[in-house]
């Protein structure tokens, strides 16, 4: 539905997008997760029509999206996007900035929609106060509700839920995940969203696909099992959930066959290493991480390797000697 083919940017000397290729299908939620500085917010402006891009064409079905200097108002109507800053009317109150999205339409209906909408996004008892007599949260909700107040093709979200608390985040995340998924059965079928985050949970929870940007590169765009599971490189695994790196010429001292260069870089997610009496390695429990369904452990091996294990025992002290089994099979090897 809406396809990127080979986009580039550049501001001055800096390639901040660097020959991306992209697709997003009607119904399909896609996260992309980057560094800072890695190019997202650039992608997404692109994507959006509202930055000119140096090479490369998007198009929104079989319409090219023109980029502003081939429109008078940037941007294209089916395609919403949401601003890290938001971009609220200031002067208005939060109910209107909604209801300013949809000003062509009849009044019932409208009044009736943005009700709806403040419901949806909790955002009721702050409906009648200014953009500056709320919340960051609420200014975020608030940006979210103007974007999804009418059907669009495309979403275009950048870090949708960096302001809300763990209930609103949730609440936001299940909003956008109905709306993408019953778009495609509904009268205006077809609703596709791009969300940028910086947080590994979101994205493996609700994308189908994340796509992972290194220095403007999109270097893996799959699926969230496949990129958790066979993470493209080392960044790639430390952004997509916590992970040990090893040195090939440590592997031995965990109890694993020695590979390839002793400085080529391993991956070891800490879900796959356990406490077990009988395991191979042993170590000093260095510090204890207690994270309400599980707790991390860093287990110091050696003065050169410590490793973070993920365990279901909340009884564990820092000083504990401990063994541990390592899933040999669960090694990363980037390519
Ligand atoms: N208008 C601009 N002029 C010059 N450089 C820019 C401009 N916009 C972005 N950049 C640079 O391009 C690179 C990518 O920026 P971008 O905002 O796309 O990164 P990002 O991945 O969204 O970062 P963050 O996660 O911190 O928001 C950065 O080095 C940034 O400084």
């Amino acid at each position: 539905m809406l396809t990127a083919h080979n986009l580039s940017k550049s501001f001055d000397a800096l390639a901040a997008v660097r020959n991306v290729s992209l697709s997003l299908a009607a119904g399909e939620m896609v996260a992309l997760v980057g560094a800072s500085g890695s190019g997202k917010s650039t992608l997404l402006n692109l994507l959006a029509g509202l930055l000119d891009a140096d090479r490369g064409t998007i198009r929104l079905d079989n319409e090219a999206v023109a980029g502003p200097k081939d429109r008078l108002v940037a941007g294209h109507p089916q395609i919403r996007v949401v601003h890290q800053e938001y971009q609220l009317m200031p002067n208005v109150t939060i109910r209107e900035n909604i209801a300013f999205a949809l000003r062509y339409y009849e009044r019932t209906y409208r009044d009736q929609r943005v009700n709806e909408l403040l419901r949806l996004c909790r955002l009721e008892a702050v409906q009648h106060h200014k953009p500056r007599e709320t919340s960051g949260g609420e200014k975020q909700r608030t940006a979210i509700a103007r974007a999804i107040a009418e059907p669009a093709r495309v979403l275009l979200l950048d870090e949708p839920f960096s302001h809300l608390d763990l209930p609103n985040r949730l609440l936001i995340r299940d909003v956008l995940i109905d709306l993408v998924r019953n778009s495609t059965t509904g009268p205006d079928a077809g609703t596709a969203c791009l969300f940028v985050t910086h947080d590994a949970s979101d994205a493996l929870s609700i994308s189908d696909q994340i796509g992972l940007l290194q220095r403007g590169r999109l270097i893996q765009l799959d699926t969230p099992r496949a990129v958790y599971g066979q993470p493209k490189n080392a960044y790639a695994a430390s952004l997509t959930g916590p992970v040990n790196l090893i040195r090939g010429k440590h592997l031995p001292s965990l109890g694993l066959p020695a590979l390839g260069n002793p400085d080529t870089e391993y991956g070891l997610r800490p879900e796959h290493i356990q406490i077990d009496p009988a395991g191979t390695v042993s170590g000093r429990v260095e510090r204890v991480f207690f994270g309400g369904r599980d707790t991390e452990l860093l287990v110091r091996l050696n003065r050169f390797v410590a490793l973070r294990a993920l365990v279901s025992q909340t009884d564990r002290r820092i000083g504990d000697e401990v063994r541990l089994h390592i899933a040999q099979d669960k090694l990363l090897v980037f390519s």
